[in-house]
């Protein structure tokens, strides 16, 4: 099997989110990621973390007004100086807590631009945060997200992240490839880990089921099989990510909470 990774942001909804860490370690996780540390001290997420034996695997970069709706900076002309100071906080974090990862959203499309014309913005921007992360070795993630759950997303499908990231032209730049968005927007999904995984710019993987996002043995895509396909292509390529489990608990919400709802990650291959 895999390396599996809690979503501190969506499993555990019944907990308060300084509890999800002991939980998600009571259930057999090895490491975690959510999406924002800042409302809290990095020593407290750090304490939490070492009182648990965990890792922290990912987290993403501040993205903008996100109660306003923001969903990200990079791709937004004009807000480079905020865009900046968002990567210098996030950095600042993953170095507290020794997390390798930090993905930074790419932003909605601005009202009246296109692609094409935000494009130079978003690989400038991503070229200097990429060049300050190096220094402390860490890598960003982009994630293409699906149309419907975030309309108007920049960043889409598979072969647009990757082009994007042959402009960017750096290194510890990968692709965050969520299973539960491939589907919803590309299909083929199998096949897709047979393409991409071997390349050596996929730096993680999230799952959820298709379409509701809830526990992954509920809904279209069969994770069973493909979690089959991520242990033969990584035995053959040296693939040795995470994947974070991006869900919301539908079972577990009905009976007994997150754990309740855990039965597909204990079940032997
Ligand atoms: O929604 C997702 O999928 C994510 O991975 C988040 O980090 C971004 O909303
Ligand atoms: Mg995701």
């Amino acid at each position: 099997m895999p390396r599996f990774a809690a979503n501190l942001s969506m499993l555990y909804p019944e907990l308060d989110f300084l509890d999800r860490f002991e939980a998600a370690a009571r259930d057999g996780f090895a490491a975690v990621e959510y999406l924002f540390p800042y409302a809290y001290e990095p020593r407290e997420l750090a304490a939490r973390l070492a009182a648990h034996g965990l890792q922290q695997v990912l987290f993403n970069a501040p993205p903008g007004n996100w109660d306003g709706g923001e969903k990200g900076l990079a791709c937004l002309p004009g807000r480079e100086p905020e865009f900046r100071a968002a990567i210098g906080s996030a950095l600042r974090y993953a170095e507290a807590l020794g997390c390798p990862r930090v993905h930074v959203m790419a932003g909605l499309l601005p009202q009246g631009l296109d692609r094409a014309a935000v494009q130079p913005t978003y690989v400038a921007n991503l070229r200097w945060a990429a060049a300050e992360a190096a220094r402390q070795n860490v890598a960003l993630m982009i994630e293409p997200i699906n149309t419907r759950d975030i309309p108007g997303f920049f960043l889409n499908r598979q072969d647009q992240a990757h082009q994007l990231l042959a402009q960017v032209g750096a290194p510890n730049v990968k692709v965050q490839m969520d299973l539960y968005h491939c589907q919803i927007v590309e299909g083929d999904v199998a096949m897709k880990i047979r393409h991409y995984l071997p390349t050596g710019r996929v730096g993680h993987l999230q799952i959820a089921g298709v379409p509701e996002r809830h526990e992954p043995d509920i809904g279209e895509l069969n994770y069973a099989y493909l979690f089959g396909v991520i242990d033969e292509v990584s035995a053959q390529c040296g693939w040795d990510g995470w994947i974070g489990c991006e869900y919301r608990p539908a079972r577990g919400a009905l009976a007994g909470g997150t754990s309740a709802g855990l039965g597909w990650l204990n079940r032997p291959a």
